[in-house]
């Protein structure tokens, strides 16, 4: 299953894409991402939260918002990296976007989701059984909703789909 998995991944780089070109030199040419200069508005909205970072973390969040391609953390277990995105997350939603938050674990979707203050319009995907409890009640599973005009309307408001 993750053998085909994997291959599919692989028969996406082949094809002759603009979206597989860009894909090709990220990952075969190994072409480094490029980052814009970020507006004054921008770094006096980010004060606040990034007083509460370390350098490094600091760091990787100005370059995450930066980016124009993607953004690579790393670090040993523990060193901040969930506190990083979380901050970027929140960050995010302050400059207006709205923030899709993945990962292989539930557990650490959950542990980003759990830091985040309770004032972010936040969805939680997937089953309930297998989320925080303390993250149950963002679960779609409890969204109510009487027509499909109120829940896209709800769901458009949501600032975090995790
Ligand atoms: N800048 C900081 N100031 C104070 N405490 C911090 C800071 N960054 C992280 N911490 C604390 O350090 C601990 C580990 O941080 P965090 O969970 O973000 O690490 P992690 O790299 O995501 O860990 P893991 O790889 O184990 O998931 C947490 O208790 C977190 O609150």
């Amino acid at each position: 299953m993750q053998l085909e998995f994997n291959l599919t991944n692989l028969g996406h780089l082949l094809e002759m894409t603009p979206q597989s070109d860009f894909l090709r030199k990220m990952i075969i040419s190994l072409e480094l991402p490029t980052y814009n200069k970020l507006s004054s508005e921008v770094l006096a909205i980010s004060q606040d939260l990034l007083g509460k970072l370390n350098k490094c973390q600091k760091h990787a969040v100005l370059q995450a918002l930066a980016t124009q391609h993607y953004l690579l953390i790393k670090g040993m277990p523990g060193t901040g990296k969930t506190e990083t995105s979380v901050s970027l997350v929140e960050l995010l939603v302050r400059l207006g976007q709205s923030v899709l938050v993945t990962s292989h674990t539930h557990s650490a979707v959950d542990n980003i989701l759990r830091r985040l203050p309770s004032n972010i319009d936040i969805l939680r995907l997937g089953s309930i059984s297998k989320v925080h409890p303390d993250v149950k009640q963002y679960s779609e599973q409890n969204l109510v909703y009487s027509s499909p005009e109120e829940l896209e309307s709800k769901l458009n408001r949501k600032r975090v789909s995790a």
